[in-house]
C-alpha cells in the first residue's frame, strides 16, 4: 500500500486556496468539490506537471497500466476518505483491493491510491486519510439525470433506457464471472456515472467497490443469518438491496443474484427515477421492508405509459423474491440484448 504524503491535511489546504494534493509521487491542484457521500470527499483535480508534455508523458502515465484511462487535459477525481477506526481503515483497503481486480470499460478503474496517517487536531490517537484517484466523468450519475429530466417532465427514450442498462449488465457480468465470483451489493443510481457523447447514447459506468464482495455465502445458523442483515443494513441501500438480505434465512446459499434484483430496481430507476419500492416509504404505515418481501411493485399510474410493456415485464423477471429462481446476468443479457434490437431508433 503506498503511503507518502507531503503534509497533513494537505486537502483541506488545498480547498482553501492553499497547496497542491500528492498522491505518491505525483502533484494534483483541487479545482472544485464534485460531491461528498458518508466519509467521502470526492474533488475535481488536475494533474501538475513540471513542463507542457502531452498526458501520456506525464508521471501518472508510468503508474497507470491503460493509457486510455489518462486524461487528455490531465483532470481526474480524487475521493478523499476519512477514517475514524480500524474498522473503517480494512474497508477501504478492501475497496482498494477489490478495485485492483475489475478492467472493465464500465466498471470505473482506481488509477492510483494513498493512505495517509494524520494527527487529529484535539488529543486522541491517530487516524488516516486515503486518497483514490478515479478518471473523471462530469456529467453527474444516472441519479443526478433522471432528477433533472424529472424536473423538466422528459423521460429517457426506451432504446436509451435499454442501451444504458445492457452497459451496466457488461459490467457487472465482468464481476460475476470472476473466480470466486464477486457481487457490487450497492447497483443503484447514484452509483452509475454518466458522459454524453454526440450521437451515441451516454457512457454508463458502475463505480463505487466499498460493499464489493465475492458473492457466494453459505448461511448455516441463526446467528450467521442476523450477522448478513447486519451487514447489509450498512452496505446496501434499502430500497434496492434484495429480500434475502433483509429476511436471511437460517439454511440459505447466498449468491450474486442480489445484484440481479438491484438491476431489476435499476431498470425501473432508469425509467421512473426511483426504486420500484420506494412509494412504501411515503405511505402511512407503509414498510419498505415488507413491500420489498413481497415484491409488490407500484407502476406509475395513468392510461398512457411512456414505455412499452415488455419493459416492465423485464423489470418484475428480475424481481423475483425467491433468489433461486431469479435470473442469472447472462439471461439478463440474452434478453436484453432482443430488447434492443427490437427497440434502437
Ligand atoms: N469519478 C468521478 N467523476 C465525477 N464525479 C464523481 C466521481 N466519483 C464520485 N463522484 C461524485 O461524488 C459523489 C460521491 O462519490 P461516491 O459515491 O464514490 O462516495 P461514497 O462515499 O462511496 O458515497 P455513498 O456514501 O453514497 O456510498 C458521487 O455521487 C458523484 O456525484
Amino acid at each position: 500500500m503506498g503511503c507518502s504524503f507531503s503534509g497533513l491535511n494537505a486537502l483541506y489546504d488545498a480547498v482553501n486556496g492553499g497547496g497542491d494534493v500528492w498522491i505518491n509521487e505525483n502533484r494534483f491542484k483541487v479545482v472544485r468539490q464534485l460531491g461528498e457521500g458518508g466519509f467521502a470527499y470526492v474533488y475535481l483535480v488536475k494533474e501538475v506537471v513540471s513542463d507542457s508534455s502531452s498526458a501520456l508523458a506525464s508521471g501518472l502515465a508510468k503508474k497507470v497500466k491503460d493509457p486510455s484511462h489518462l486524461s487528455d487535459d490531465r483532470t481526474y477525481a480524487i475521493k478523499k476518505v476519512l477514517i475514524q477506526n480500524n474498522e473503517q481503515l480494512d474497508l477501504v483497503r478492501e475497496e482498494i483491493r477489490v478495485s485492483s481486480l475489475f478492467s472493465h470499460p464500465n466498471l470505473l478503474p482506481l488509477l492510483d491510491h494513498s493512505i495517509i496517517s494524520v494527527k487529529p487536531t484535539q488529543e486522541g490517537s491517530w487516524n488516516h486519510e486515503a486518497y483514490l484517484l478515479f478518471p473523471v466523468h462530469l456529467d453527474g450519475t444516472l441519479l443526478d439525470n433522471s432528477k433533472a429530466m424529472t424536473a423538466r417532465k422528459e423521460f429517457f427514450s426506451a432504446s436509451d433506457v435499454l442501451q444504458i442498462f445492457r452497459q451496466l449488465c457488461a459490467g457487472l457480468k465482468h464481476m460475476h464471472n470472476l473466480e470466486p465470483p464477486y457481487a457490487h451489493n450497492d447497483v443503484k443510481p447514484g452509483n452509475v456515472l454518466l458522459s454524453h457523447r454526440k450521437g451515441k447514447c451516454p457512457l454508463a459506468i458502475l463505480m463505487d467497490f466499498g460493499s464489493t464482495r465475492p458473492a457466494r455465502k453459505q448461511i448455516r445458523s441463526r446467528s450467521e443469518a442476523l450477522q448478513l442483515q447486519e451487514w447489509a443494513s450498512e452496505h446496501c441501500s434499502a430500497p434496492f438491496r434484495a429480500p434475502e438480505l433483509w429476511d436471511c434465512a437460517s439454511d440459505a446459499d447466498i449468491d450474486e443474484r442480489t445484484d440481479i434484483w438491484s438491476l431489476g430496481c435499476t431498470l425501473f430507476a432508469i425509467m421512473y427515477e426511483v426504486s420500484p419500492f420506494e412509494y412504501a416509504l411515503g405511505e402511512s404505515g407503509g414498510s419498505l421492508q415488507l413491500a420489498i418481501i413481497n415484491a409488490q411493485i407500484k407502476w406509475p399510474a395513468g392510461p398512457k405509459q411512456p414505455y412499452p410493456e415488455e419493459l416492465h415485464h423485464f423489470v418484475t423477471w428480475m424481481l423475483q423474491p425467491q433468489p433461486a429462481l431469479r435470473p442469472r446476468i447472462d439471461d439478463i443479457i440474452y434478453h436484453v440484448d432482443k430488447l434492443v434490437t427490437k427497440f434502437s431508433q
